[in-house]
């Protein structure tokens, strides 16, 4: 066949007869062949003018697609922006999943305000078996609830109430992370804090130094954070919970991608070690609790279950035919993930900031004393109205701004019951949408990146990028015309804290009905974290000379980004 209709190429090329030779041509033949056409389908789609399908990211090898390039998804999400610009919707195909990646602030706005239409399930669920371990029944059992997250169940659905798993998780996080019970484990937490510091004997009034920064704050917060959570028998049950549950966070990477025990044996045993702790703390309060108080909502705070959401969540669960115990323990180990694994690290480089510019401290020493409540008895360790952290100018701009730059997650939604249209573009029904909250954090269209002659880019933190001056309309987060320098004048005093227009661009909680609920605790948590370090502790980073701390980017979409490499430092008790 080949002798016959391509003579003149076999003359030329007698070679080409070898059967060899033409499975070589082939096997160059088909990836060119397959990027010319994927290049022309994303053309038609880029330049079209009617309602399409977003243009594909163009591949070399079918069915892989861009699976080689989604082994660094923060270098593919940079390219795809620098290729298509923020405003076009981009399809990628990584293997058999076929995803869209939405950069634009105001699509991702649309999206999280989210039409009831859009379903964060498949996301959840993909998360829950692939991090958690959650038994494959109970997915099943997940995937087959299609009443939705709202108290009123979608039409058509036969899920009874009690099997509403979607619905009872969503409502527990909104209901019990707010107002009495917010100030009820922030209150628990300070306490814990505070007691941790009082206790730690290790570090007097002479400079004692550390390995690493990021080690020594995850013990602290997490046993100060999960105490408020669960109640400190966890604590008495498995004694190295901190330590199990962060080494199980460092293997997240290889979580996220599903390896297999074998491949991935560390993760597994010390996911392991973790779901057995739960599964034992879930049988040890169950046996201990009082059950005469199962409904009553004005307890907020119970010693064997810890803050009222644990045993709300326990109790939905336990009625649930299909959740076993090894279900329930992946669940709350996923509720003890989420209150620490962003926050954590979230904390760590809120402090780090401060502690790397002896300036900005000083500043926030200012701002941090306002707030400092009288003691009430002599001795103790400074006390602090959390309200009045929370509303400090600069400490917020501080914080959000860390949010901005550390806050790597990919948030996930697919269109449920029919295509969803945004602008002229068409997501197909299931198809998952995928929305960066690093990319929106970096779009240069949106952001202020400082003035013509002090340059704050966007990949850089500038801790006065939140804070409005009003006698400067360059100041603020949002890009605004360049002036050549800020006229420090009295007025500063008047700065506000802002995160006015950002929608869809600053969206380190998500956004719309399923926002983060934990938002409020972890600002608390920060706030009153960093006021007591400072004021208990003199600390100083012992780095080289122009260090700049660097975001560990294996990281990238699981949640905030951990500080790369260790971070010495000694430190001394001053109070
Ligand atoms: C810096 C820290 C944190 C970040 C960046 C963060 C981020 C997020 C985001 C983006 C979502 C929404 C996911 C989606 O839309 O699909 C979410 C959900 C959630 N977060 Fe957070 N979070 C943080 C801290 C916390 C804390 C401290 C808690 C608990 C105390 C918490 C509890 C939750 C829960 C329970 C949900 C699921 C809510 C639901 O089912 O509707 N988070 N978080």
């Amino acid at each position: 066949m080949l002798q016959t209709t391509t003579l003149p190429l076999v003359e030329a090329f007698p070679f080409l007869l070898e059967t060899r030779y033409q499975a070589v041509l082939v096997l160059l033949l088909v990836p060119i062949l397959t990027y010319i056409v994927t290049s022309i389908r994303s053309a038609i789609a880029v330049y079209g003018t009617c309602e399409r399908k977003p243009p594909i990211l163009p591949y070399w090898i079918p069915w892989l697609g861009n699976l080689i390039a989604a082994g660094n998804p923060a270098k593919l999400a940079e390219d795809i922006t620098k290729r298509f610009g923020f405003s076009t919707p981009v399809r990628v195909r990584v293997g058999p999943v076929k995803g869209y990646l939405v950069s634009d602030a105001s699509h991702f706005d649309v999206l999280l305000r989210g039409a009831r239409n859009l379903n964060s399930s498949p996301g959840v669920i993909l998360m829950l078996r692939n991090i958690f371990a959650v038994p494959q029944e109970a997915c099943d059992f997940y995937s087959e609830d299609n009443s939705g997250i709202a108290s009123t169940p979608l039409p058509g659905t036969t899920i009874p109430p009690h099997n509403r798993m979607a619905h009872l998780r969503h409502s527990a996080a909104t209901k019990y992370l707010y107002g009495p019970h917010l100030r009820n484990m922030t209150d628990r937490f300070v306490k814990n804090y505070t007691k941790q510091i009082s206790e730690f004997t290790e570090v007097g009034s002479e400079w004692v130094t550390y390995p690493d920064l990021v080690v020594w704050l995850q013990r602290f917060m997490f046993q100060a954070a999960t105490s408020s959570l669960m109640g400190e028998h966890v604590f008495r049950i498995n004694p190295d919970f901190s330590d199990d549950f962060w080494e199980f966070v460092s293997h997240l990477p290889t979580l996220v991608k599903a390896f297999p025990r074998w491949m991935n044996p560390k993760a597994w045993e010390a996911r392991g070690r973790c779901l057995r702790t739960i599964e034992k703390w879930h049988k040890h309060a169950w046996e201990n609790v009082d059950h005469s108080t199962d409904d009553d909502d004005s307890v907020e705070y119970e010693e064997f279950f810890g803050a009222r959401i644990m045993r709300v969540r326990y109790n939905y669960a336990r009625k649930m035919e299909r959740m076993s115990d090894e279900a329930r323990a992946a669940e709350d180990l996923a509720m003890v993930f989420a209150a620490n694994a962003n926050a954590v690290p979230a904390a760590t480089w809120f402090i780090l900031e401060f502690l790397r510019d002896p300036e900005l401290l000083t500043r926030v020493r200012a701002e941090i004393d306002l707030a400092r409540l009288p003691a009430e008895k002599e001795g103790e360790l400074p006390r602090f109205d959390v309200t009045k952290l929370c509303e400090g100018v600069l400490l917020q701009s501080v914080w959000a701004e860390t949010l901005r730059l550390r806050v790597t997650l990919a948030l996930i939604r697919a269109p449920e019951k029919q295509d969803f249209k945004l602008g002229d573009w068409l997501f197909p029904k299931n198809d998952l949408i995928f929305l960066s909250s690093r990319t929106a954090a970096y779009n240069k269209d949106v952001w202020n990146q400082g003035y013509k002659d002090q340059e704050h880019p966007v990949d850089e933190f500038w801790a006065d990028r939140f804070i409005v001056y009003p006698d400067d309309p360059a100041s603020g987060p949002l890009k605004s015309p360049k002036l050549s320098s800020r006229e420090v004048t009295e007025e500063k005093k008047k700065a506000r804290f802002s995160t006015e227009g950002l929608a869809g661009a600053w969206v380190p909680f998500g956004g719309g009905v399923r926002m983060c609920p934990g938002r409020f605790f972890v600002k608390n948590e920060m706030m009153a974290a960093m006021a007591l370090l400072c004021s208990c502790y003199d600390i100083e980073l012992q780095t080289t000379e122009g260090w700049q701390p660097e975001a560990d980017m294996r990281f990238f979409a699981t949640g905030t980004l951990p500080p790369k490499g260790e971070i010495p430092f000694r430190i001394r008790r001053i109070v």
